[in-house]
C-alpha cells in the first residue's frame, strides 16, 4: 500500500496536499487582539474565502488533491472518547480566564456534531454564547477582560507551520507563539486516528511535547537526502539539533541538515518568507537576509561518533552551501523585488518569496508582487498567480497557507 505521506524535495510534483480554508476564526479577530493573535488586519471573510477557494481550485486544475485539515480533524474524532479527550486537552492547554467551569464549557462543545466542534474550538467561544447562571464579582470583572472562553486560531489556515513531512513522516510542532500553540493538536489527532494515516505506522520524528519550538516555515526539503532549516524567531536552534539527532538515529536517507540563521523580525518570521526552492537550481531569496558581501551563518549538522552527537561545521556562503550539498556547478538566486530596496521590502513583506513549487520550475504565487513574478519568468519560471488582496493580511503566502502531503520523487 502506497504510503499516507511522502515528501523528498520541495519540487517535485505535488500529488496531496492539505489545506484550511479560512473560517468564523477570522471574524474573532478585533484591532485589540490582532498583535496577540499574529495578525495585521483584519481581512474581510467573504473575500478571504473566495481567494482560498481561487488557490484550491488552482491546485485542484493541476491535478493535485486538495484535503482539509477541518474535515479530517472531523473524520478522526468518531470515537465517543476521543472527542472527549480532544475537548479536555484543547480546553486545558487554551481557555482563557473566565467564570466558567471546564465542564461547563465541555459540554457546550460535545453539544456539537463533529464538523461543528471542530469548527467551534477553531473559532473559539465568546463569553456571550453561554449562560454560566454564575454572577460575576467586581474583581472578577476587573481580571477577566478577554471577550473569550476559548481563544480563536486565525492563524490555522497557514497549514504549513504546524506541522511538516518530511520523507515518510513528520514533524508534529512546538509552536512558538501562544496563539498558535494548539494548532499542531489538529494533526496530532489525524495522524494518529484518521483511518488514512493509521493504516501506516507514521513516524513523528518531532512532536508538539518537545520543550523547545519550530515551526513548519522553517523546514525545507532541499533533497533526498538534505533538509535547510531556519533559526529563526519561530524555530531553536535547539529543536534543530533534536530533529537532527532523531532523523540520522531513525531512518536512512536524510544525511545532514542545513541550519541558516536569518534575522529575527516580524517580516521575516520563517526562513520560507525569504527563501524558498522554486527549480532544481533555483531559488528566490529575500536580499536582506545576506551581509554586504553575501555572507550568513550556515552551520551543516550531520551524523556524529554516537546517536547523540552531531558533526557539525560552520559555512558562510548560501550559494556554496547549496551547490555542495545538491551537486550543481552554479545556482540562481532570484530576489524578491528584483533587488530594488522599495519593492524589495514591499513585495517581502506581502510574501513575495513565499512561493509554493507543484513542479520542478512551476509555482504558486501572489498576483500582487508583480516585480518578483516577472522576474520568476524571465528566469524561465512558469508562475501561476493566485488572488492575494485578503489571503496576505494574515503574513503568509502560498507556501506557508499549504502542507504537502505527498509529492512524486525527483
Ligand atoms: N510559513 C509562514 O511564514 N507562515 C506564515 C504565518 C503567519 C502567521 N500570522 C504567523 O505569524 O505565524
Amino acid at each position: 500500500m502506497k504510503h499516507p505521506l511522502h515528501v523528498a524535495s520541495e519540487i517535485g510534483e505535488l500529488q496531496t496536499v492539505l489545506l484550511k480554508r479560512p473560517g468564523q476564526e477570522l471574524e474573532n479577530l478585533t484591532p485589540e487582539y490582532l498583535q496577540p493573535l499574529l495578525f495585521d488586519d483584519i481581512p474581510f471573510l467573504p473575500v478571504i474565502q473566495k481567494e482560498h477557494d481561487y488557490f484550491a481550485q488552482t491546485l485542484r486544475n493541476r491535478g493535485i488533491e486538495v484535503l482539509y485539515l477541518e474535515k479530517l480533524a472531523a473524520e478522526a474524532l468518531v470515537d465517543k472518547s476521543l472527542r472527549e479527550e480532544f475537548v479536555d486537552q484543547m480546553l486545558e492547554e487554551g481557555r482563557a480566564e473566565g467564570n466558567v467551569s471546564h465542564q461547563i464549557l465541555k459540554e457546550y462543545l460535545l453539544s456539537f456534531s463533529n464538523e461543528d466542534l471542530v469548527q467551534k474550538i477553531m473559532s473559539g467561544v465568546r463569553k456571550n454564547e453561554i449562560e454560566t447562571g454564575k454572577s460575576m464579582q467586581l474583581h472578577e470583572f476587573m481580571q477577566d477582560h478577554s471577550p473569550f472562553y476559548l481563544v480563536p486560531m486565525p492563524n490555522l489556515y497557514f497549514t504549513r507551520d504546524p506541522a511538516a513531512v518530511i520523507g515518510d513522516g513528520l514533524t508534529i510542532n512546538k509552536m512558538r507563539e501562544t496563539a498558535r500553540r494548539r494548532e499542531s493538536m489538529f494533526m496530532e489527532y489525524v495522524v494518529k486516528h484518521h483511518p488514512r494515516f493509521t493504516s501506516h505506522n507514521v513516524p513523528i520524528w518531532l512532536d508538539r511535547n518537545y520543550e523547545f519550538p519550530i515551526e513548519g516555515g522553517d523546514e525545507l526539503i532541499l533533497n533526498e537526502e538534505t533538509i535547510a532549516i531556519g533559526v529563526s524567531a519561530r524555530t531553536s536552534a535547539k529543536a534543530i539539533e533534536r530533529l537532527a539527532l532523531n532523523l540520522f538515529s531513525r531512518q536512512e536517507k536524510f544525511k545532514r541538515v542545513l541550519a541558516i540563521e536569518i534575522p529575527k523580525c516580524r517580516a521575516f518570521m520563517h526562513l520560507d518568507t525569504v527563501f524558498t526552492m522554486v527549480d532544481y537550481d533555483k531559488f528566490t531569496i529575500h536580499p536582506a537576509i545576506q551581509g554586504p558581501q553575501g555572507n550568513m551563518n550556515i552551520y551543516v549538522l550531520e551524523k556524529g561518533p554516537d546517536e547523540e552527537t552531531l558533526k557539525i561545521t560552520h559555512h558562510t556562503s548560501l550559494t556554496e552551501s547549496l551547490k555542495e550539498v545538491l551537486g550543481l556547478k552554479d545556482l540562481v538566486l532570484i530576489p524578491c523585488g528584483g533587488g530594488d530596496a522599495i519593492a524589495s521590502a514591499r513585495e517581502q513583506w506581502n510574501d513575495g518569496s513565499n512561493t509554493l513549487a507543484i513542479a520542478p520550475g512551476v509555482v504558486v504565487t501572489y498576483d500582487r508582487n508583480y516585480v518578483s513574478n516577472a522576474l520568476l519568468r524571465e528566469h524561465g519560471i512558469e508562475v501561476i498567480e493566485i488572488l492575494s488582496s485578503e489571503l496576505s493580511r494574515g503574513r503568509g503566502g502560498p507556501r506557508c497557507m499549504s502542507m504537502p502531503i505527498v509529492r512524486k520523487d525527483i
